[in-house]
Order: C-alpha cells, then structure tokens, then sequence
C-alpha cells in the first residue's frame, strides 16, 4: 500500500519563531487543565501524558499504555493513540506560540502496533503559521526517543479567542486573566 502523504503543509506558510515567553528546553510542563483527558493529572481514566520542552522548538511527550488503554488484547487502542497525538500536538503549538488554538483537522498514520507496557515517545513540532492556521506535525517512537517509529500525525490548529472556552464550555472567564496565554 502506498504511503505517500499529501503536501504538507498544503497552503503557503511562514515559519515563526517560539515565542519569547516559550518555555526552555527540558523544562518540565505541567497540564494545562487538570481535567484534560490527555495531561489532566486529576482525571483517573486519562492519558496522563508528560510533556516537556525538547531541542530545537520541540515538544516531547511520553504516554505510558496501560490495560486501560487497549484496544484488542494487549494492544493500545487507536482513537486513544490519537488523543495522544492531539494533546502532544496541541502543547506544541499552546506551548511554543503562547496562543490559545483548537484542532480543527488530525490527521494520524499508525504504522505499528503499539502494545500495552509501551512507552509512546512523541516529538511534535510547528510546521508554519497562516493566518489563526497553525500546521504541526509529530512522530511516535516505541520505548526510547530513537525507537521505531509507531505512529505520525500531522495537525491544523485554529488560534481562537479565549471567549471560545467561556462561550462554547465552562471556563470561569475570572480564568481567562491578562497573564494566561494558553489553552485553560
Ligand atoms: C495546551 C493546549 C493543549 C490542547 C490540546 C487539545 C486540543 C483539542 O482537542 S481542542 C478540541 C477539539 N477541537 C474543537 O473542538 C474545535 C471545534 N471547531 C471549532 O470550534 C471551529 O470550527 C474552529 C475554531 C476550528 C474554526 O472556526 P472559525 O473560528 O469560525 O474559523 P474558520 O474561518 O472556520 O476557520 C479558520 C481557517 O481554518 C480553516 N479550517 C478550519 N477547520 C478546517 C479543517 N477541518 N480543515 C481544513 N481547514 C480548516 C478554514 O478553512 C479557515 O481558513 P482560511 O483562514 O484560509 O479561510
């Protein structure tokens, strides 16, 4: 099967800078939310994920797949595989651009099989800026940061106004202070 991926990105981009408030490299980065499924650290059944800042405005996250993951014995489930993406992903460009921003379209190709007891190392990085677009894209390594790829995904961010998280969900706008500059 061909595995050719489209253009990427497909528009016309520029390529900014991180941000000068972005955080340094190997700074550990707590959840944005502590409800978040995928980095929340008060949400039993979520992903759980650590990210932190890499080389090279990168951010790494690690997801440990546990039982609660599977999908068919003993193997992670894909949709979950893919929140991991949307998260590590959605930290790149939170993190790096100090912008709150949505997914608007994630695209994911699993290329292994990604077994309970597995670590998903996850390098994500900002492909360019059109506009509120933000194109950012990431691998999966299996168990060490230079292991075989399991997984690639590539993602479009819509920067929005933090009015989208008190308009559409349940943010307290008393929340959204002048010093908050990602994601609540
Ligand atoms: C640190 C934080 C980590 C967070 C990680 C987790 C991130 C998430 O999971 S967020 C939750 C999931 N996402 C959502 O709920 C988003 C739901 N969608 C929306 O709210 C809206 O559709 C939204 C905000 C994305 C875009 O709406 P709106 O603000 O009206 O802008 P709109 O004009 O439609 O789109 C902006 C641009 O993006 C493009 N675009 C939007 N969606 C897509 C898409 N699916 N495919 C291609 N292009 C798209 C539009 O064509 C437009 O392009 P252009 O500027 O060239 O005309």
């Amino acid at each position: 099967m061909s595995r050719v991926p489209p253009k990427w990105p497909p528009v016309e981009v520029e390529h900014p800078a991180p941000h000068p408030d972005a955080p340094e490299q190997g700074t550990k980065l707590g959840p944005h939310y502590a409800h978040c499924f995928g980095c929340g650290d008060e949400t039993e059944g979520g992903l759980h994920l650590q990210t932190e800042c890499g080389h090279d405005a990168t951010i790494i996250a690690q997801f440990h797949v546990t039982d609660a993951h599977q999908g068919a014995p003993g193997l992670a489930h894909g949709g979950l595989l893919a929140c991991a993406f949307d998260e590590a992903l959605g930290s790149t460009v939170g993190q790096l651009l100090r912008k709150p921003a949505v997914t608007g379209k994630l695209e994911t190709d699993f290329l292994r099989p990604v077994p309970v007891g597995s670590t998903l190392h996850i390098a994500g990085k900002l492909d360019g800026v059109a506009g509120r677009k933000v194109y950012a894209s990431a691998d999966g390594r299996l168990d060490a940061p230079d292991g075989p790829i399991a997984l690639r995904a590539r993602a479009l961010f819509v920067i929005v106004d933090f009015s989208h998280f008190t308009e559409h969900g349940t943010a307290d706008p008393r929340d959204v202070h002048p010093d908050r500059d990602i994601n609540p």
